[in-house]
């Protein structure tokens, strides 16, 4: 960016404000993109403001998120506050943002995505096989309950809420004998080593966006967009386009095991898809590849496919 592109940024927008909510997560996330923007921007750190809101999704911790009403729990207060003008650009987990937003917010770039796998956390052990038949689980994801019953249907899977820190602290005591998490996440919090093993995508298919930090901002904000973009990568966004849509036409509410996974090779990009009963007996697969231009077309295609399978149907979408 040239010096001159610099003074005309700084006299239009002196100062930009992220939304965020204050996990440490959540703040590792914010604080890499306000160190990306201002790298791209050349302006000081502090020309870019980081802004806790507390959201719905932080003050529930008594129940799984699918019982108090889905995904937009993480985001809901963020998004009011992007709409008002408190914030210019709000900083999420892909994987908690909602695939319909209010009306005038866009999903307007990501960062380079981390490692999408899910990482196994075990009290004693290096291995799933390592974990003995009626071994306790923690998790309040359905998609990993159900894919864990699908490949170990002798475990007992549980319900375990609360941030990365309180989710291993309840295997250390003893209260689990493992959980899941994203190794993303782990990693973020410098915390990867906690990781007993790791879950290859074949056997274990990722949540929709996860390992990607989603940026939102208002579509009729150009400057804010136009900052965005110079730090935006490309085929983090054609992936998630493929993703999202998958998502989008299944409806997937946080009540139905989904997982997607979207990769771009060369001119392509690779999606597949995973529906599974609950219980994970029944499931249904894709994979499919399109040009990269088709991305959207690419994930509302396999969502329709997956629609029309058993499990799809016996949840009702
Ligand atoms: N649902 C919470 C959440 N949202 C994003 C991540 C991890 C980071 C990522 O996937 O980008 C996590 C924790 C987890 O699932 O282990």
């Amino acid at each position: 960016m040239s010096e001159n592109t610099k003074s005309v940024y700084h006299s239009v927008h002196p100062r930009l404000r992220i939304g965020t909510r204050g996990s440490p997560l959540a703040l590792w996330q914010a604080h890499a993109v306000q160190a990306a923007l201002a790298a791209a921007l050349r302006v000081e750190k502090e020309a870019i403001a980081v802004e806790v809101i507390k959201t719905s999704g932080d003050r529930i911790q008594d129940r799984a998120l699918s019982e108090a009403g889905g995904k937009g729990l993480f985001t809901k207060e963020i998004e009011e506050a992007l709409l008002d003008g408190r914030v210019d650009l709000a900083v999420h987990s892909a994987k908690d943002v909602a695939t319909v937003l209010p009306d005038g917010l866009h999903l307007a770039g990501y960062l380079p995505r981390a490692d999408v796998r899910d990482a196994l956390i075990l009290k004693t052990g290096a291995a799933l096989a390592d974990l003995p038949t009626g071994a306790r689980v923690g998790t309040a994801s359905l998609r990993r309950e159900a894919q864990l019953r699908r490949i170990r249907p002798d475990l007992k899977v549980e319900l375990l809420r609360g941030n990365v820190h309180t989710r291993l602290a309840k295997v250390r005591e003893g209260d689990f004998d493992a959980t899941l998490l994203a190794l993303a996440g782990l990693t973020r919090l410098g915390m990867g080593e906690a990781a007993s093993c790791i879950l290859p995508t074949d056997d274990f298919l990722p949540a929709v966006g996860q390992g990607a930090v989603a940026i939102e901002c208002r579509i009729a904000d150009p400057d804010t967009n136009a900052a965005i973009a110079a730090i935006a990568c490309r085929d983090t966004g054609i992936a998630l386009e493929a993703e999202r849509a998958f998502l989008a036409a299944l409806d997937g509410s946080c009540r139905t095991p989904i997982a997607g996974l979207a990769t771009v090779e060369g001119d392509s990009v690779r999606l597949r898809g995973l529906v599974l009963s609950p219980d994970g007996t029944d499931a249904a697969e894709i994979a499919e590849r399109a040009p990269i231009a088709d991305a959207a077309r690419l994930g509302a295609a396999c969502g329709a496919t997956l629609r029309t399978s058993a499990p799809a149907r016996a949840l009702g979408l």
